[in-house]
C-alpha cells in the first residue's frame, strides 16, 4: 500500500509516493511559472497548476496506479483561484500569495478601523497576502465573475480546493480548515465562513468551498481525471506550512518549526485560539479526529533569498559560495545586513522598510558581508521566536528546522547561538509531503511508521553575553531599516 502526496508549491508541483515505512519510493516534479505583470503583482495560471499536477501524478505513479491507497494534498496557501463551474475554466490568472495588488484596499480597511474585528474573528491582520481582498478585487475588476456569480456558476477557492475539484471530476468543492483559516474570510472559532467578513471585504462567501476537517475523506478520484483509477480517496489536505509542522511530528505546544525557504515560516501549536499582540498570526494548524489544533505563525518575507541576493551582489556563484566565504571570518567585524528587500514581514510588518548594511569600516571585507547575511537569516527567525514567547508568556524548548537552507550547518549553528536553544534538523527532505501523507495514512487507519531518521542537533555554543551583544547590534540595525 502506498500513499501519494501532492505538494503544490509556488515554484514546483511535486508528487511523492510514500511506502508505509515512510520511504519515498517514487517522485516527480514539474516547475510552475509566475508572472509579475505590474510592480507588486504576482499571478499564476491555475490551468498550469492543474496540468502540472496531472503530469507529476502520471510520472510518479506509472505502473503502480492500483497500489495507491490514498492521496494527501499539501499546497501553497493564500493563492486565489476563481473558475466557472460549468466550463471548468479558470476566470483569469490566479493572484498568488505574494501579490500586493490590493495594498490600497487593505490600507483603507485598516484606516476605517476594521482591524480589531477582523483579527478577533480570524487571528489574522488585514493584509493583501490573504485571499479576501483579492476576491473582492476580482469581482470588481473582471467582467465575467459578477455574471457567473449571479447565475451560481462562480467558484472561488485556494489551490487545495481547485485540485480536489479537478481530481474528483468536478464532483467535490471543498477545502480544509487550515487553508480556510488563511483566507481572512473564515471564523476560526465557529469553523465557518463569516458573513460579516464577507461584508467588510466586499467578497461573496456563497461562492467559497465547503470547509472540512483536514483529515476528512474529501472525495475520490474520478476515472480519466488523471492516470489513477476511479475511487482513490483524497484523505488529507493542509497548507504546506501546516503539513511541515505535522511532518516534524509536533503534536503539542512547546516546539517550533522553522522552514528556511525563499521566505521563512515559523509555526508552533498553542493550547487554544491565540490572538497575537506581537505581530504574529493566530491560525488553525489542522483539524484531525474531530479536534482543532491551533497555532501561532510568523512569516518572514525574505529569508534564504537574502543569501542568493548577497551572493549575486558579491559576484559569487550562489549561496554555497557565500557560505564558504562567510566561514573565512570568525565574526561579522561589526557589519550588519538587514534584508528588508521587500519590506519586513513578521514580527515587524514594515512594508516600506528597505534593505540596509550598517557598521562598514575600512577593515570590512566581503567575508564580513557574507557572514552578516547568514546572521540576518538567523536573527529574523530569532525575532519571530521571541515574539512567540512573548505572546505565549513562556519560553519555547527549541526549534525544528526544514527547507533548503537548513542543510547549511553553519546557518543552523548560528541559529542555535542566537536563540540560545537547540536546533534540531531532521533528515527528511520533503517534510510537508511526508506530513500530509502521514495524516492521510492515519485517516485510513494504516499509519506510516517511519524508521528512525537521522536527527542532527545543534547546541548553542556561545554564552549569554555574546548572544545579548549580537542581538542588540541587530535590533539597532532593524530600527534603522524601519525609519
Ligand atoms: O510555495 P511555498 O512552498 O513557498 O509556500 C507558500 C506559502 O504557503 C505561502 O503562505
Amino acid at each position: 500500500m502506498f500513499v501519494l502526496a501532492i505538494d503544490q508549491g509556488t515554484t514546483n508541483t511535486k508528487a511523492l509516493v510514500f511506502a508505509q515505512d515512510g520511504e519515498v519510493v517514487r517522485s516527480a516534479s514539474a516547475s510552475c511559472h509566475t508572472d509579475y505583470p505590474h510592480p507588486g503583482w504576482a499571478e499564476q495560471s491555475a490551468s498550469e497548476i492543474w496540468a502540472t499536477t496531472r503530469q507529476v501524478i502520471g510520472d510518479a505513479c506509472a505502473g503502480i496506479e492500483t497500489e495507491i491507497a490514498a492521496i494527501g494534498i499539501s499546497n501553497q496557501r493564500e493563492t486565489l483561484v476563481v473558475w466557472d463551474a460549468t466550463t471548468g475554466e479558470p476566470v483569469g490568472p490566479a493572484p498568488i500569495w505574494q501579490c500586493r495588488r490590493t495594498a490600497d484596499e487593505c490600507a483603507a480597511l485598516i484606516e476605517a478601523g476594521h482591524s480589531d474585528e477582523v483579527s478577533t474573528l480570524t487571528g489574522l491582520g488585514i493584509n493583501p497576502l490573504f485571499p479576501a481582498s483579492k476576491l473582492a478585487w476580482v469581482l470588481k475588476n473582471r467582467p465575467e465573475p459578477e455574471d457567473l456569480h449571479r447565475v451560481g456558476r462562480l467558484r472561488a477557492g485556494t489551490v487545495d480546493s481547485w485540485l480536489l475539484w479537478n481530481l474528483t471530476g468536478r464532483a467535490v468543492f471543498a477545502t480544509d480548515h487550515s487553508n480556510a483559516s488563511r483566507t481572512l474570510l473564515f471564523d476560526t472559532e465557529r469553523l465557518a465562513w463569516s458573513p460579516r467578513l464577507g461584508e467588510i471585504f466586499g467578497a461573496p462567501i456563497d461562492c467559497l468551498a465547503t470547509p472540512m476537517a483536514s483529515d476528512a475523506r474529501f472525495g475520490e478520484t474520478a476515472q480519466g481525471a488523471t492516470t489513477l483509477p476511479a475511487g482513490v480517496p483524497i484523505h488529507a489536505m493542509m497548507g504546506d506550512s501546516h503539513a511541515a509542522l505535522f511532518g516534524h511530528g509536533v503534536r503539542g505546544p512547546g516546539k517550533v518549526k522553522a522552514t528556511y525557504g525563499t521566505g521563512s515560516s515559523l509555526m508552533t501549536l498553542t493550547r487554544q485560539r491565540t490572538l497575537s499582540s506581537h505581530g504574529l498570526s493566530g491560525t488553525i494548524a489542522w483539524t484531525q479526529d474531530g479536534n482543532t489544533a491551533h497555532a501561532l505563525e510568523g512569516n518572514i518575507t525574505v529569508s534564504a533569498q537574502a543569501a542568493a541576493f548577497m551572493a549575486e551582489m558579491l559576484g559569487l556563484n550562489g549561496p554555497a559560495e557565500l557560505s564558504d566565504l562567510a566561514l573565512q571570518v570568525s565574526d561579522n567585524g561589526g557589519v550588519c545586513f538587514v534584508p528588508a528587500l521587500a519590506g519586513l514581514g513578521a514580527p515587524h510588518w514594515q512594508d516600506d522598510a528597505r534593505g540596509l548594511v550598517s557598521g562598514l569600516s575600512l577593515g570590512s571585507r566581503p567575508a564580513h558581508l557574507a557572514r552578516a547575511t547568514f546572521e540576518a537569516i538567523a536573527h529574523q527567525v530569532t525575532d519571530v521566536l521571541e515574539a512567540m514567547e512573548q505572546d505565549l508568556g513562556h519560553p519555547l524548548n527549541g526549534l525544528s528546522a526544514d527547507g533548503g537552507a537548513s542543510a547549511n550547518s553553519f546557518l543552523m549553528q548560528l541559529q542555535a547561538d542566537f536563540i540560545g536553544k537547540p536546533v534540531e534538523r531532521r533528515e527528511i527532505a520533503e517534510i510537508g509531503a511526508f506530513g500530509v501523507a502521514s495524516m492521510a495514512a492515519e485517516a485510513l487507519g494504516m499509519p506510516i511508521v517511519a524508521g528512525a531518521k537521522e536527527i542532527r542537533i545543534f547546541d548553542p555554543a556561545t554564552d549569554a553575553t555574546a548572544r545579548r551583544g549580537a542581538r542588540n547590534e541587530w535590533k539597532i540595525a532593524i530600527a534603522r531599516a524601519c525609519r
